[in-house]
Parts: C-alpha cells; structure tokens; sequence
C-alpha cells in the first residue's frame, strides 16, 4: 500500500460567497498510508479546518494512487464542504482542492496554539517552500556539482559564521576600498575566480580594464601632458609634436615628466587620475553629486588617453582578455562611442569607431575559441537636448544597418537624477524601429516617487528587454509583476552601487529580495576599472555572500552564469552556441574544484 505524505504548501483565497478555497499539494511516498499524521498535517496547514467546518460531500478521484489519496482524504475532509483531487505536474504530487465554510472571526473560534511538534513540522515546511522559491532552486545538480557543492557550503558557511559573530570581518558589509584585497586573498574568491560565470551584460566602454593597464599607456610615445598648476585639471593627448597652449598652458611630454619626476612616484600620480580609490571612501566622498563628479571625471580625463585609435582598438582587446580570464566569455556593454583621432589629425566617428571594434573583436575570437563574443548597446548620455536626442536617432538606426550582429540597442546613461528622465524622450523612442532594442538604465536612485525611480515604469513601457540597475525596484510593486510576467531581467551591480553611494553596506542591497523570490537577475561590474575591481568576481562574491540568503548554494551561481547567456541578446542559435561553450568550461570546472577538496580538509 502505498502513503500519503503531506509534504506541501497550501494556498487559500476568499471567494466571493465569503467561502475559503485552498488547495494541498500532497506527495505520495511509498510505505504505509498514516492517516493521523496526515490529518494533523492538515490541520497544521489549514487552521480553518477545525470541527465547526461543514461535512465532506464529495471527491472526485482518477486512478488507483488516487483511489488511496480519496481514502486518506476522508480522514481530513469531514471538515470540508467539497474536495476535488487531480494530479499535479510534477510525478508523485497531488493537488487537493477543497472548499470551507468561512467563520465569523471571533474569539472563541480562534484557532487552538499549535503543540511544539506541529509548530516544528510547520516551520520546516515553511523553509521549504520558502528555499524553493529562490534564486537556482529550480536547477537539479548532478553527483559531480553535488560534491562541488560541499565544498561551496563548506567555506561559505565559515565565512558566514565568522562574520555573524563579529561582522567586522565580513568584507560584505564593508565599502569595497576596505576589503578588496581582503577578499582576492579569500577560499571564496578563488574558487570564483576560476568559475565559469557566463556574460556581463552591463559594464562601459572605457571603466573596464585593469588601472594597471590605464597606468601601463602612458607609456606609449607621443603621449603629452597639460595640467593646471595645482595639478587638479589633468588633460591628456596623443600628438607627433607639441599641442599649442591650452588656456595658456604648456604642453609636455609625459615620457619627459617620468624621466624628471622618477617612474614611481609619477606612477603613483597618474593611477590617482584614473581610479576612484581611496583608503577613506567615507570621508573623501561626501555625497552622491560629489561621488558622481568625481567619477565623470576620470571619464573625462580617460578619454583622450584611449580615443588615439592604436590606443582604442588595444584597450577594447584587452578589456576581453581581462573579462575572458577572469571567467567572463560573453561581454555585452554600452558606450557613447566618442569620436577617435589619430597622428595624421584624422577624426572617426560612429560608424568608424564601431568598426575598429568590430576588428578588434574579430581578432579576439580567431585568438580564444572558447569565447563567445560581445555586443554593443550605443549607450550617449541622458543630458542633451531635443536635437541632439534626434541625431543619436539617427545614429542608432545607421549603425543598427550597418553592424546589425554586433550593434544590438540603445541606451541613455550618466547619473540619472541630474540628467532627463525616459519620458522626456518616449517619443522618438518610439519611432524607432523594432529590431532596436531597449536596455535602459533605470531606478539607479534611492529616491521614491521622482523622476528616477518613475523612468522604471518608462522603461517597462517603452518595452525595454533589461534594466539597467533597477535599484528602486521595490518601490514598485507592478514593476516588478511586469519584469516577471515579460522576463525583463535586471542587471544588478553591488560594488558600483555601494561606490556611487545609493548602499553602505551590500546586505542592505534590494538584490536580496530579488533573488529570494527567483526574479529574473544577472550580476554585473558596470565600471570595474575605476573602482580596481576585478571585471566580475568580486561582484559575484559580494553577490553571493552578502546579498543572497546564507542557504544560497552552487545552484544559486549556476542560475546567475545561465541567466547571464539566457537574458543576452544572442539569437537562438548563438545561444545555443554560447550554452555549449559555458557548458565545457562549467563541467571542467566542477572536476577543479572537487580537486581542490584536500585543501579543505574535506
Ligand atoms: O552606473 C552608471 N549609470 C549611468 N551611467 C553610467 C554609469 N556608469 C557609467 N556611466 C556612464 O557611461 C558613460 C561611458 O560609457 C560615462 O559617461 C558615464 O556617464
């Protein structure tokens, strides 16, 4: 004989006669049927069921396991005015539908305090459908990932404790300056690091390599300097012979400065140009405006640096590089696409700056097989007026013709509450036509009920296909039943909301409930350059440790990695393609890490 294990969630809504209707999901097990425990089950999930209810009428039953259920149902429906059983999808479930009286609310009817075992059975069937509903619950690890795994909760359950007991040593709830080496020496990042994450689908064009290597082009020839004489206003330029004055100052070469100066210490000047760094991040940055034109500014002052068109195509290379060894194969990422000179005084724009990456990208992957690719969202900033607004139109639509694999949509970016909200644009955007895609930015705020957060509602409108940040995401309730309901994936970015100071402390991220509740999410860097992060890893752990619940596992970072292909904008062969290349490396990488088990004392 087979039994009846009531393992499931109940769910119970008011009907309109004033009735309850609530459904039992039942799991058939084997061994002998338990009608006690059934019915005490039963009681537990529905409080409403007690001796005062109407009698069992009716049940309706198909097959013999059903046959068993109807018997096991009579021992908990003699409460209940009618019960419909019929299989559920999943082998072995049952869904039980039933009907109760309501009862007048009142104090003698209120339902008796559970015993502590019926209180115990309750709260673990609360875990349980509370852990199904996360982030990577849905994913079945095979034997190998289950021994990985091990290892996984192993040192993420010392981390967790560690910094439970004193959370001064969770580099999680810490402002990034203060932990980053901390956490590249951790267990946890090593096993990151060498995890096959998948894409980033939301970093730009010129914060994404190493500061080592910003530092490291400075060294090219040709390469002059002009700084104000507190040193504050820093311009750079690549130029066969020197530039004329600019407001009355000198240009010199940067090779003669370092050869003046001594390597170290102009090294160690420059790097502070191109960084947003600092050992006091609280004291240094005042404010959100005040972080926000610090950061523009390195764009500023990096953009001559890199728009020498040598300088470009390099950068962009080794951008991939970086991304690819640190476990990155796909790369999606916005630019502004700045027009590009060269020695001869010729000037490139749009469509000559998309192909030096087009060419860049191409060498690239005759280089690494195992990458997949990257793509281009044409991402100008958000200050402008109609008519320039009009011009990128255009722009986007030229390129979109020429570089249709490559160029995939549009953006607008910069620090959304000081530039103009989506609706001012909706319009034009509007017109566009429909193989342009949306991947816009919005929500990167901690306001609620401003423009900012409201260019969520716009873009959700506007039909984007991600968001960019979604940071006030909670605040809107349809927002969010929209990204569920259209798949709309958000790219969250801890490290870059934690520097740009929307959260002090990344336990606090809105990403937590995100991933509590399994919304579509991908984790991303956005400008991992200016903050010498590493292009994903750290994100990925500061995602994992300290965003995600203590309970998220593997699962949990083998959802992010497939998200990260599966929200894309790959077509459906690419990725195929691209799930196949991840696959490789991902099971490769599951066979490294189970080696790795002695180091662990496992
Ligand atoms: O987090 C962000 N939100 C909005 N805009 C950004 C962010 N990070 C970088 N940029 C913008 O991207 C441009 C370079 O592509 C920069 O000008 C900067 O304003």
């Amino acid at each position: 004989m087979q039994s009846l294990d009531l393992k499931a969630s109940k769910n119970e809504t008011m009907c309109k006669d004033g009735n309850y209707m609530f459904y039992l999901l039942v799991e058939i097990s084997s061994a002998n049927i338990n009608l006690d425990s059934l019915y005490t089950k039963a009681r537990l999930a529905i409080p409403k069921l007690n001796d005062k209810m109407a009698c069992f009428k009716q049940i309706y039953s198909k097959g013999p396991t059903l046959a068993q259920l109807a018997i096991a149902w009579l021992a908990i429906s003699s409460h209940v005015e009618c019960a419909v059983a019929s299989p559920h999808y999943r082998n072995n479930i049952y869904v039980i539908y039933a009907t109760a009286a309501a009862e007048p609310e009142s104090e003698t009817n209120m339902p008796d305090r559970p015993s502590f075992d019926e209180y115990k059975v309750s709260r673990s069937m609360f875990f349980q459908d509370e852990n199904s509903r996360a982030l990577g619950s849905k994913l079945k690890l095979n034997e190998r990932e289950l021994l990985a795994n091990e290892i996984f909760q192993l040192v993420k359950k010392r981390d967790m404790d560690n910094g439970f007991a004193d959370p001064r040593k969770f580099a999680p709830a810490k402002h990034i300056f203060k932990a980053l080496d901390e956490i590249k020496k951790s267990d946890m990042f090593y096993l990151l690091k060498a995890m096959p994450k998948g894409g980033v689908l939301h970093a730009h064009d010129t914060a994404l390599t190493s500061t080592d290597y910003v530092v490291s082009l400075t060294y090219l020839p040709n390469l002059w300097i002009c700084s104000s004489p507190d040193s504050n206003d820093v311009a750079f330029k690549f130029a066969r012979t020197q530039p004329e004055p600019t407001d009355g100052l000198e240009w010199t070469l940067v090779a003669d400065q370092r050869a003046k100066r001594g390597a170290d210490d102009y090294d160690a000047e420059i790097r502070k140009l191109f960084t947003l760094y600092t050992p006091n991040p609280e004291i240094e940055y005042k404010d959100i405006n005040h972080v926000w034109e610090c950061f523009i500014g390195i764009f500023i002052k990096i953009t001559p640096l890199l728009t020498y068109v040598p300088v470009w195509k390099a950068y962009y290379k080794q951008a991939l590089k970086e991304f690819y060894e640190d476990g990155v194969q796909y790369l999606e990422f916005r630019g502004t696409l700045p027009d590009l000179y060269d020695l001869d005084g010729k000037i490139y724009k749009n469509a000559e700056v998309v192909e030096v990456y087009v060419e860049a990208l191409e060498e690239f992957r005759a280089e690494n097989p195992g990458f997949i690719g990257s793509k281009f969202v044409y991402a100008p900033t958000r200050k402008v007026d109609d008519a320039t607004f009009a011009e990128y139109m255009r722009i986007v639509v030229d390129l979109k013709a020429k570089y249709p694999n490559f160029v995939v949509g549009f953006d607008i970016v910069s620090q959304e509450d000081a530039g103009r909200p989506l609706i001012d644009f909706a319009e034009p955007l509007l017109n566009l036509p429909n193989d342009i895609n949306f991947y816009f930015h919005a929500g990167e705020t901690n306001w609620n009920g401003m423009s900012t957060d409201e260019n969520l509602i716009d873009a959700v409108l506007l039909g984007t296909k991600r968001i960019g940040h979604g940071y006030a995401i909670l605040k809107h309730p349809k927002v969010l039943e929209a990204i569920r309901k259209k798949s709309i994936a958000i790219e969250l970015n801890p490290i870059s909301n934690q520097v740009l100071k929307l959260v002090d402390d990344n336990r606090n991220h809105p990403g937590g409930y995100l991933f509590a509740d399994d919304y579509p999410v991908v984790v991303s860097s956005d400008d991992p350059s200016f903050w010498e992060a590493t292009p994903l890893t750290h994100d990925f752990y500061i995602a994992f440790l300290g965003i995600a619940s203590a309970h998220a596992d593997l699962r949990t970072l083998k959802q992010l990695a497939i998200n990260s292909l599966e929200y894309s904008s790959l077509n459906f062969a690419e990725k195929r393609a691209a799930m196949k290349k991840w696959e490789e490396k991902w099971n490769l990488y599951i066979e490294w890490v189970i080696s790795q088990k002695s180091k662990y004392n496992l």
